[in-house]
């Protein structure tokens, strides 16, 4: 479904490309977790994947439609169909849950309604359906600047969700919590997966929680593909060459 064709990412002035001739096919169903040292280029690869961050060499197709020869109009329903999860969560901290939930149909609505915030009874009980399903036990009313970091990923979550997602991207969503809170998020996300018959790509220090959660690893070392496999065949070996240990 997505295709990496000998992707390459260079950042302005960089002495070495971020990305190194990448190729790399993720079909249907499949649950990606992306491995790599720090600077190892997980972020510019998740960014990449809807084009929010440009390459400068290679191509990458959704179904067999490049990016690059997209029109505005199908370059927007990519993005449509990508929710996405960041460390920081990334949310409007004086806003309440429901109105961040909420900003998830920006991309499907006329840009006068964003502007006033008009939103159908249908809409709002979607995003009211969406926090249960997420399990996020809080007054929708409330604001999000003083949630947990857990509840806050899971305004997060939901928020991508009301997009109707096909694909699911994460850049680290789980570096900022503690190890219990992190695989509840990942359970949450593994169950959404199955649930809605997303593809799931997520960057993730945690190894375990690759090995846990992943059907794949993709392990990125200095830019270029270092692993990709089942989770199975990502050993110990793997690992300390990995992280140079
Ligand atoms: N906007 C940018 N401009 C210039 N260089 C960048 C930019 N973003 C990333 N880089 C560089 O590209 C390389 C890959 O960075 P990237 O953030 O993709 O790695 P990462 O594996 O996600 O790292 P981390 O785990 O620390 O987030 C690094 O050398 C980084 O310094």
């Amino acid at each position: 479904m997505i295709q990496f064709e000998n992707v390459s990412v260079r950042y302005p002035g960089a002495a070495e490309p971020a990305l190194k001739k990448l190729n790399i096919s993720i079909q249907n169903g499949e649950f990606v977790c992306v491995l790599g040292q720090s600077g190892a280029g997980k972020s510019t690869f998740i960014r990449c994947i809807n084009g929010l961050q440009p390459i400068t060499d290679g191509e990458i197709r959704w179904g067999y439609k490049p990016l690059s020869s997209m029109t505005s109009k199908e370059k927007l329903e990519v993005r449509r169909k990508t929710g996405m999860i960041f460390q920081h969560y990334n949310l409007i901290p004086r806003m309440s849950v429901i109105q961040n939930v909420l900003t998830g149909l920006f991309g499907y609505k006329k840009s006068y309604e964003n502007l006033f915030g008009l939103f159908k009874p249908a809409e709002r009980q979607l995003a009211i359906d969406t926090i249960n399903q997420v399990e996020l036990f809080v007054e929708p009313t409330r604001r999000v600047e003083n949630l947990s970091g857990g509840q806050k990923q899971r305004v997060a979550i939901a928020r991508a969700l009301l997009q109707n997602p096909k694909v699911f991207l994460g850049d680290e969503p789980v570096a900022s919590l503690d190890p219990g809170t992190a695989d509840r998020i990942f359970q949450l996300l593994k169950e959404t997966h199955d649930k809605r018959n997303l593809v799931t790509i997520i960057n993730v220090h945690d190894v375990g929680l690759a090995k846990k959660f992943a059907t794949r690893i993709i392990a990125l070392k200095n830019g270029a593909l270092f692993f990709d496999g089942v989770p199975d065949d990502f050993n110990h070996e793997m690992y300390t060459q990995l992280y140079n240990h």
